[in-house]
């Protein structure tokens, strides 16, 4: 198997917590259908089986609509769903270790924060960065504001693929590509929106037109 190819156009991140008591398969399924290119299950506080039972259903949904499907943090759980690929942050597992663990053609993304962050990264075992926060964020409070100065500030300097996070919605969703981003990463823009699938074809068309 080769390694699959990842547009991060319009990148979900989504998880139980996020949906309101919804199924996160069904929203990301519906967003996908929608236009959403990537889609990460991120879920930080229910037991390992049931993130991996929720993993194997958006796989099931997503594989048919040829979308890729990304788990944030737990290697594991992503090389057990049969998932495209792992998101991992600097206090995760270092992407030396996973790139020996899940090899050449699992896609690894990796969060850079910082001109510090970078720099403390091994960039060429990452296929992707997802860089913020770009605005604040009630997902991730705790996300520190690199703002979209420093993002566009950031991204000559990443020898990657970029995805900006935190806080984007169809209202700044072309600030961020205008700063060099080559997707948008969101979370509450979908997964809050009465209408998802609606959602994402409004960013969808929102990113087709800050291309032109
Ligand atoms: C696309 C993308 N970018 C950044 C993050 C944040 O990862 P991390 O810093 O490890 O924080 P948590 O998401 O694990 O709380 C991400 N998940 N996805
Ligand atoms: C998961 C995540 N990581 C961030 C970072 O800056 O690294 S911000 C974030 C949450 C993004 O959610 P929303 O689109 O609702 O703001
Ligand atoms: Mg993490």
């Amino acid at each position: 198997m080769s390694k699959p190819v990842v547009d991060l156009s319009l990148y979900l991140v989504i998880g139980p917590a996020d949906c309101g008591g919804r199924n996160p398969a069904e929203i990301a399924a519906a967003a996908a259908s929608g236009g959403a290119t990537l889609v990460q299950l991120r879920d930080k506080q229910s037991a390992t089986r049931d993130i991996l039972a929720l993993a194997r259903e958006m796989k099931a949904r997503l594989d048919p609509l040829g979308v890729p499907l990304i788990v944030n943090d737990r290697i594991d759980v992503a090389l057990a769903a049969g998932a495209q690929g792992v998101h991992l942050g600097q206090d995760d597992m270092p992407l030396e270790d996973a790139r020996r663990l899940a090899g050449p053609d699992f896609v690894i993304g990796v969060s850079i924060g910082s001109e510090a962050e970078r720099d403390a990264t091994p960039l060429e075992l990452a296929d992707h960065a997802g860089v913020g926060a770009c605005f604040p964020s009630a997902t991730k409070a705790d996300a520190d504001a690199l703002g979209v100065d420093g993002l566009r500030q950031l991204r000559p300097s990443l020898p990657m693929p970029v995805v900006g996070i935190g806080g984007i919605s169809a209202e700044n969703a072309a600030d961020v590509l205008s700063a060099g981003a080559d997707g948008v990463a969101v979370v509450s823009a979908i997964c809050k929106a009465k209408d998802p699938a609606a959602a994402a074809r409004e960013l969808s068309k929102i990113i087709d037109k800050s291309r032109f």
